[in-house]
């Protein structure tokens, strides 16, 4: 099988690189920070090469204080909650102007591929800027109502549909969305679980 690991920065997935050092049974794809390089990178992969499996891994920021800090989840629906039009302060999404859709969805099923994993299944939303202000973060809460919030993930979706490939977005939580404060960030503690995970799924499907 083949399989692609696909991340926003090589530090991410740095522990599972070093684990399979000797023999990669995956390829990789670094695309930069953000859903225009994310996009960008993953279409340009398609159209050269051909993966049965496409795994999206990186950190994220929680709204859901339910989910603990280093916890790791699959996300499973994620929204370009950004694309759309102010009207006064209301907000009109892409598909509500005729325009397209915002929401996309993971198009694998981590059950047949890892028998036992018990991560929880997550609603997310990609951004450009990441949400560091009360007021900001009240109204997409009442707009979106996300659990989780990254910067690439609804494209990493969008892609893997556009290419009709299977395509899983694990992420772990690194920090809660709230107003920006660095020393409340856990980025250490969700690289090492996301990776420990990481490592148990590949092993489980190519058996190394
Ligand atoms: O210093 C900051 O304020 C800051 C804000 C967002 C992300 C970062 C990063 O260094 C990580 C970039 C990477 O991590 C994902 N991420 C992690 N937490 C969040 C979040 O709360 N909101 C959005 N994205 C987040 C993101 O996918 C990036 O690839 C620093």
């Amino acid at each position: 099988m083949k399989i692609l690991i696909v991340a926003a920065t090589e530090p991410e997935i740095e522990p599972l690189l070093a684990h399979f050092n000797i023999k990669r049974p995956f390829d990789v794809l670094i695309t930069g920070v953000g859903m225009v390089a994310t996009a960008y990178a993953l279409g340009n992969y398609f159209t050269l090469n051909q993966q049965h499996l496409v795994i999206n891994l990186g950190i994220a920021g929680s709204f859901d204080r339910g989910i603990a800090l280093g916890e790791v989840v699959e996300i499973v629906s994620d929204n370009l909650s950004e694309l759309g039009a102010e009207d006064g302060d209301a907000f009109i999404a892409i598909k509500n102007l005729g325009f397209g859709e915002s929401q996309y969805y993971t198009t694998a099923s981590l059950g047949n591929y890892l028998t036992n994993a018990a991560l929880k299944k997550t609603t997310a939303i990609t951004v450009n800027t990441a949400h560091g202000n009360e007021a900001s973060i009240q109204k997409v809460m009442e707009q979106a109502a996300p659990q989780m919030e990254s910067m690439e993930g609804a494209a990493f979706f969008y892609a893997c549909q556009k290419a009709g490939v299977a395509g899983l977005q694990i992420r772990a939580v690194s920090n809660y969305v709230e107003k920006r404060n660095r020393d409340n960030w856990k980025i250490g503690l969700a690289i090492k679980n996301l990776n420990n995970f990481a490592i148990e799924l590949i092993s489980s499907i190519t058996k190394v």
